[in-house]
């Protein structure tokens, strides 16, 4: 198959999903796919046989998941623009509202199914001021209790995103344990709490039994339904960018230059300042590089067995979460394909990107 492309590989996805069971059955929690992360919507036919529905950002995503995945579908946005809300409730099994003044704006609108609003507890565990919900002024939900009090009546549930590639469960238990102890009176007033994404329950040696004691216990206590809304713990390790080697050069260092580029394929590792990964070990180090013309387009330095030479293949792994979903046209770089690798080990191709697709992209 002509690199690049993005390969999932289903096997790798079922050890996540066969978590995903474990963590819903011993807990009662429901899982909701968090769609920012990603969309890849030709898996989804495995990936709803062990989660529970879908989470969004957007009217789009809310549809997609609505249209691709089923089951239950959460519709959250930061902000709803008065010609989406009819149709956003339309897909919907609940609505969630960034602020009570969207929760107002739409109240109208929105009355035939459940509502939530988002609550924002003044802390998390971002290690990134970008993805940090609780950064200073943070517009992501609603701090006052006494102000969530005023429409507590007119809404059903709370989601509260707080967590961010969190392997910490004791961290995870003792900061529900303050939001229990904050917002313990307005949870009690509530059927469902999402808990939103975040918690790295598939990563290894992550105590799952104690993550769903815990989240069972704060069902019990509260008499709500919990939900999380797991993007990253869904899909990590799940798939890979595969590239070729173009070129080579030493400017000092050996480089390589693959048919792909971090700005266009792998975004978040340059939005985020961290490096690839690719699973090789060796005396030979090379710098990794994309075929961008942005200076900075470096997947990363890696160790190899032997030189790397023209023609080689590469795979970089973890290209699922916030990858596939930001991949982009910068500088007309040839898309990444979408491929499976079946259960059987075989390999589908899902999808082939074009010229027809990048002029189509700009007009
Ligand atoms: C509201 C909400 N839910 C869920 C997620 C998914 O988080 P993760 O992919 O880290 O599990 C995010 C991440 O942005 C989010 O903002
Ligand atoms: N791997 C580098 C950090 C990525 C952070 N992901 C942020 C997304 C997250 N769900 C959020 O914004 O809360």
């Amino acid at each position: 198959m002509q690199t690049p492309f993005y390969l999932i590989d289903r096997s790798k996805l079922a050890r996540n999903m066969a978590i995903m069971d474990e963590l819903r059955h011993a807990s009662g929690a429901k899982t909701l796919l968090a769609l920012k992360c990603f969309a890849t919507w030709p898996v989804f036919d495995q990936m709803r046989q062990h989660m529970d529905g879908t989470t969004s950002s957007s009217l789009y995503e809310l549809r997609l998941g609505a249209e691709k995945f089923g089951k239950e579908t959460h519709a959250y946005s930061v902000a709803w623009a008065d010609h989406e809300i009819a149709e956003a409730v339309t897909y919907a099994d609940k609505i969630i509202f960034n602020s009570i003044s969207q929760l107002d704006r739409f109240d109208n609108q929105s009355a035939s199914i459940a509502r939530g609003l988002r609550l924002n507890p003044r802390f998390s565990t971002s290690g990134f001021d970008l993805a940090d919900p609780a950064r200073p002024f943070s517009r992501l939900g609603e701090w006052d209790a006494g102000k969530i009090e005023t429409v507590i009546d007119r809404i059903s549930g709370f989601m509260i995103h707080y967590n961010c590639e969190n392997a910490d469960f004791d961290l995870f238990d003792r900061q529900l344990t303050r939001i229990e102890d904050e917002f313990g009176p307005l949870l009690k007033r509530l059927k469902w709490v999402s808990l939103g994404g975040g918690i790295h329950f598939t990563g290894d040696g992550y105590p799952v039994d104690r993550l769903a004691a815990r989240l069972k216990t704060f069902s019990d206590r509260f008499g709500v339904q919990v939900y999380l809304e797991p993007g990253e713990a869904a899909i990590t390790g799940a798939a890979s960018l595969e590239v070729t080697v173009l070129d080579v050069l030493n400017n000092g260092k050996d480089l390589a230059v693959v048919d792909s580029s971090v700005e266009a394929h792998m975004l978040d590792l340059l939005i985020y300042r961290i490096s690839g990964r690719i699973e090789t070990d060796g005396p030979h180090q090379w710098q990794i590089c994309g075929k961008s013309c942005l200076a900075g387009d470096v997947f990363g330095e890696f160790g190899f067995a032997e030189p790397l030479k023209v023609g080689d293949r590469l795979s970089i792994a973890d290209a699922a979460g916030y990858t596939m979903v930001k991949k982009n046209w910068f500088n007309g770089v040839k898309m990444p394909s979408i491929a499976i690798r079946e259960l059987d080990g075989s390999i589908t191709l899902s999808r082939e990107f074009g010229y027809a697709d990048f002029v189509g992209n700009l007009g």
